[in-house]
């Protein structure tokens, strides 16, 4: 599987050291990366010597370079800027999900993929539980789902904080507007489960923490749930937690086999 990536920051980086360097997923390498600004035409040489890629400055040369599929590891604005024109003909992972809030802009993405019979795949990243959220709700039988982050105020770009401060408190679209590199998992769990309106999110600065963590309820006809995550943050960006790259590699690597679990 050749592997086009788009954010080559934490997690980018992660990516390639695990798929091209140390060869995690037997054949699956990333061969190119994808930056249309101009600062990208420094730092993308040398990163492309050690990790052995082609950098692209445009996205129709980075379509046409023989990749499979592509991984987003950037911001809202790159997906909403590229995810349309790339599903017109590839697959496509993204995991700054809070580009997909506007349900208009689903549809519209979820449209072109069935036209062009591509696919667009939607890691877990920094939660877990949505197979049992979905499951919960494959009838229309969810009731409520919450989800409550608990970060550091580093985290939260809050800075130094010396007692729990509830930041948010509301639906998961407003999450993402207010919190766009902190509430992606918000809309992750929305769209697994009753949307962005009537997914409650509250996020809290908490000095107690050093850990980025989230707690997941629902109930309905099938029950309850609750899940919690302790998530350890990535060494280079507090704000994510390390889960996410991990859960964009597993989503790979599901691609792969004849078993599917969940
Ligand atoms: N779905 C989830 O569970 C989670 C999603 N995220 C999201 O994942 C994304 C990546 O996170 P990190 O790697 O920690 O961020 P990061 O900030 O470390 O890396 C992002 C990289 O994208 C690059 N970039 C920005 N604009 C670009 C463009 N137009 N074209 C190409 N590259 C561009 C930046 O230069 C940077 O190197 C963020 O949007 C973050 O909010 C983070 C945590 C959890
Ligand atoms: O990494 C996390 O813990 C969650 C996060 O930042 C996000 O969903 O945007």
């Amino acid at each position: 599987m050749n592997i086009g990536l788009i954010g080559a920051g934490t997690m980018g980086k992660f990516l390639l050291e695990k798929l091209n360097i140390d060869q995690l997923i037997p054949n699956y390498r990333i061969i190119s990366v994808l930056d249309e600004r101009e600062k990208a035409k420094e730092i993308m040489p040398s990163l492309s010597g050690k990790y052995d890629f082609t950098f692209f400055d445009k996205l129709d040369s980075f379509l046409n370079s023989g990749i499979d599929l592509i991984v987003e590891s950037s911001n809202i604005e790159t997906v909403q800027k590229y995810a349309y024109r790339i599903l017109c003909e590839k697959d496509m992972v993204v995991i700054s999900v809070g580009a997909l809030a506007d349900p208009a802009f689903f549809n519209k993405l979820k449209l072109v993929a069935e036209e062009n019979a591509t696919k667009l795949y939607l890691p877990a990243g920094a939660i877990g539980g949505l197979d049992a959220i979905k499951a919960a709700g494959i009838m229309g039988d969810l009731h409520s789902v919450s989800l409550v982050t608990r970060k550091p105020g580093e985290a939260l770009s809050g800075g130094e904080i010396t007692e729990e401060r509830v930041l948010f408190d509301g639906s998961a679209k407003e999450a993402i507007a207010r919190f766009p590199e902190n509430a992606n998992v918000a809309i992750t769990l929305s769209l697994a489960g009753i949307g962005v309106e009537k997914t409650e999110v509250k996020i809290i600065a908490d000095p107690k923490v050093d850990k980025n963590t989230h707690t997941i309820q629902a109930a309905g006809d099938f029950g309850k749930m609750e899940f919690t995550l302790q998530n350890n943050p990535s060494p280079d960006n507090p704000k994510t937690s390390h889960l996410t790259a991990l859960s964009i590699l597993s989503s790979l690597r599901s691609l792969q086999g004849q078993v599917v679990i969940g």
